[in-house]
């Protein structure tokens, strides 16, 4: 197996764009991210989704390139099944199959391995996370917290080296949030975590902050974690001022 080289290594977007019917969604992002905890700031709509389906090869850039340990996630999607997870911000999104253990198969399945298999290590995942009880459950039965646990243990299953994360926490209550928060933070993976809040990217290595579909600034987590909450305590000031006057 050939070994990427230093610079290919990671998630490398370079002078990657993105758009949809002639209207940019993404434009010119360059970003070279090989920090295990990298968070992604950014108002609504800024394309902090629409970055991270990139990074997994869900959509090809419209120009630009976009490379996994310099492979090109949108066209070797097979490659990209050990390399890269994501765990979308709504459950229902990512689950097809009727009964958890079907669900967390699934993957194990597309990644090459026989049903037997596949089963078989559904069942050592549940086992491993406290879950062997799980296995025949109809997903239906589950709340959107065991929901959102389950698509994690999916993802964990295929032992992808970068798991992303779009909104991990939207929806749930505050003890599955803390418990799930734990979890992550043990993982031995790199994490891309998309968020709103600051709170939750404490500790992280790196922030990319998403506005208009740009960068607007990338950096150390902490201190772009504070510029990016001051502007939004800016924005949050002027819509209350906007408000009295009206
Ligand atoms: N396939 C698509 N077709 C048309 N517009 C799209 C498509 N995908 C994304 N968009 C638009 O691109 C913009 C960025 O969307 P995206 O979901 O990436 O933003 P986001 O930062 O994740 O937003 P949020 O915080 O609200 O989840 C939005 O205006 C969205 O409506």
């Amino acid at each position: 197996m050939q070994l990427a080289s230093p610079t290919e290594t990671g998630l490398r977007l370079d002078r990657a764009a993105y758009g949809v019917g002639g209207r940019a969604i993404l434009q010119d992002i360059s970003l070279h991210l090989t920090e295990q905890r990298i968070a992604i700031l950014g108002p609504n709509g800024s394309g902090k989704t629409t970055l991270l389906r990139l990074m997994a090869g869900l959509i090809a850039p419209t120009t630009g390139r976009v490379t996994v340990d310099g492979i090109e996630p949108a066209t070797n999607r097979r490659a990209m099944l050990g390399a890269i997870g994501i765990l979308f911000q709504n459950p229902e999104h990512q689950i097809i199959f009727p009964t958890v253990e079907e669900e967390l198969a699934f993957g194990l399945k597309q990644m090459g391995r026989g049903a037997d298999e596949a089963r078989a290590a559904a069942r050592a995942t549940l086992a491993a996370h406290g879950r062997g009880h799980w296995a025949a459950a109809p997903v239906a039965t589950l709340s959107q917290g065991q929901k959102q646990f389950l698509c994690l243990l999916a993802v964990l299953a295929m032992a992808p080296g970068t798991i992303l994360l779009d909104e991990p926490f939207s929806g749930l209550d505050l003890p599955t949030q803390i418990r799930l928060a734990r979890r992550l933070a043990a993982l031995p993976q790199r994490l891309v975590t998309i968020t709103h809040d600051p709170a939750v990217v404490t500790g992280y290595n790196r922030a990319i902050w998403l506005e208009g579909g740009r960068v607007r600034a990338d950096g150390p987590a902490a201190d772009v974690v504070e510029a990016y909450r001051a502007e939004m305590n800016r924005l949050g000031s002027l819509d209350a001022d906007a408000d009295l006057a009206g």
